[in-house]
């Protein structure tokens, strides 16, 4: 699909909006006014079973009729949001023009099946879109701040280049905004216009409530090198299979918690670990090196004092050269005073960026969000629609596995006794050895790259190797019943119980 892309098209389709921008600093104000006008039409189609009455029989009985699929046609510089539930499916399909979906390309003639999804299909210029099932919502935008986003990256484009005629480093690009703010959404576009021009970006999440190539409660890195899958987004592991897109290797850090404040001692150290790797990857591959990184952050650190110390450190362990706020004025601020003007270790000055918030980010609660981390560890396990995976559960005694448990962190009270020169994390374990007990249950852990007897900083800085699910716990016989993606002997590694994911009762 990526060796189909029209390159040349799309740079004259993005060249054609007129846009010019040769600085960050200097985005272009976007044409939100533009008027666009939504025609709906229907067409028969699709057949499903529904009950009818049959006339004079009083009869009821299933009858197969035909869903009827809804075309939408949209005017340029539009977008159709849409927000499909868990259990439900909706198909779409482009029938004609250009479309994406967070800047992923969608052929025409395509199906794509979403479920659990909240999301937006933009056009530049028009499109007539096939829809055949029922949304939650759905409606046709015509404010979206999408030319500020292109400008955003042909202002990267700018960047990249000048790195590249200086022997520098492509920016590394950290984006912060408040929960729901559309980060995620944001790096997807961004990573899809880049490899679009045959970019190859380090994308980088530090959101843990979503994982990206791999399940929640991690951190991950990877190169993107082509598209996006328009139906499962990011992904939770790299699968093989029937698939249009190609597979992608992630280097993923396990940090079992939702809250990067909830204990530094994880975070941070994690981060540097991550952000090393990081950067000896781009010393490493040239193409990664002239693209430069783009970093997802969770909402979390945005909202003031303990989370701007986690955006501080970040910024250093990546020398972080761009910063794009996204929605708040006050952030923006804050960011300013911290890092404006300031250099990076390559001697960069940090440049801050504030971006407009798209109308159509959705607020998600938190049953959405919990099925949607269930669906993320469900996927990892058992597959998806385009790749079903064939998971193994085998009986393990209590003593081949060695785990260590995520300590607890240090509670209010004992934090206002401490003397003020003992931080928490000078003080607190980072684990605590377990043997399995009747809690472990349902939860997911993490085996890591290191000895079982490793150091618990070495086990803290391990790279992941994959993931299990403790299907029942037998006290009696001291025997675990356990779920791994492969069949074989565990390895003999450490294993790490977190407090994130939460534990799924109904896995199997
Ligand atoms: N233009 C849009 N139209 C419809 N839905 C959108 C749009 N942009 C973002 N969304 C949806 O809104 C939700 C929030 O967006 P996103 O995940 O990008 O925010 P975030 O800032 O990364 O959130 P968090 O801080 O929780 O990680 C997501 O479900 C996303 O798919």
């Amino acid at each position: 699909m990526q060796k189909s892309f029209d390159m040349k098209g799309f740079m004259k389709g993005i060249q054609d909006l007129r846009l010019d921008c040769p600085q960050a600093q200097t985005l272009e104000t976007p044409e939100h006014s533009r008027a666009a006008k939504a025609v709906k039409v229907t067409l028969p189609g699709h057949a499903y079973t529904s009950k009818m009455s049959l006339p004079g029989l009083d009869l009821s009985a299933p009858v197969e009729t035909f869903a009827t699929p809804t075309v939408h046609e949209l005017k340029e510089q539009t977008e159709w949001r849409f927000e499909v539930a868990f259990g439900t499916k909706v198909e779409v399909r482009l029938l004609s023009g250009t479309a994406e979906l967070f800047g992923t390309e969608l052929p025409i003639n395509q199906n794509y099946t979403f479920t659990g999804t909240k999301a937006a299909i933009y056009t530049w210029h028009g499109c007539r879109i096939e829809v055949v099932g029922d949304c939650q919502v759905d409606y046709i935008a015509e404010e979206t701040p999408m030319m500020i986003y292109a400008n955003l990256h042909f202002a990267l484009e700018n960047l990249r280049d000048k790195a590249n005629s200086e022997g520098r480093d492509g920016p590394r690009v950290l984006i912060v905004g408040s929960e729901n703010a559309g980060k995620t959404s944001l790096v997807k576009i961004l990573t899809a216009y880049a490899t679009k021009v045959g970019r190859q970006p380090v994308v980088v999440n530090l959101d843990t409530k979503e994982g990206m190539l791999s399940i929640p409660g991690t951190l991950s890195a990877t190169t993107f090198t082509s598209v996006i899958d328009v139906e499962n987004g990011w992904g939770s592991s790299p699968m093989n299979g029937p698939s249009q897109v190609p597979v992608k290797l992630p280097l993923v850090y396990y940090m079992g918690l939702a809250n990067p404040e909830e204990k530094t001692l994880i975070f941070k150290p994690v981060v540097t670990r991550l952000a090393l790797s990081v950067m000896n990857r781009l010393q490493d591959d040239s193409e990664a090196k002239e693209t430069g990184v783009i970093i997802d952050t969770p909402g979390i650190i945005s909202q003031g004092k303990g989370g701007y110390e986690m955006i501080q450190h970040i910024v250093s362990e990546f020398s972080v050269s761009a910063m794009v706020v996204l929605g708040s004025e006050r952030l923006y601020n804050d960011m300013l005073r911290r890092f404006s003007g300031q250099k990076t270790g390559a001697g960069e000055t940090i440049a801050v960026v504030k971006v407009d918030k798209s109308g159509g980010c959705v607020d998600r609660d938190e049953a959405y969000l919990q099925q949607f981390r269930q669906s993320q560890i469900r996927e990892y396990f058992f597959g998806d629609v385009n790749a079903t995976l064939s998971p193994h559960t085998q009986q393990i005694d209590f003593n081949q596995l060695i785990i260590y448990k995520l300590a607890e962190p240090i509670d209010d009270l004992l934090k206002s006794l401490m003397p003020g020169d003992v931080t928490e994390d000078s003080i607190s374990a980072i684990f605590n050895k377990v043997r399995p007990s009747p809690q472990m249950q349902n939860a997911i852990l993490t085996i890591v790259n290191a000895h079982p007897e490793d150091t618990q900083e070495n086990i803290r800085d391990a790279s992941v190797m994959g993931f299990i699910y403790i299907a029942d716990v037998d006290g009696e016989k001291n025997k675990l019943k356990v779920l791994a993606p492969v069949g074989g002997r565990l390895p003999n590694k450490a294993i790490i119980w977190g407090s994130w994911p939460e534990g799924i009762s109904d896995l199997m």
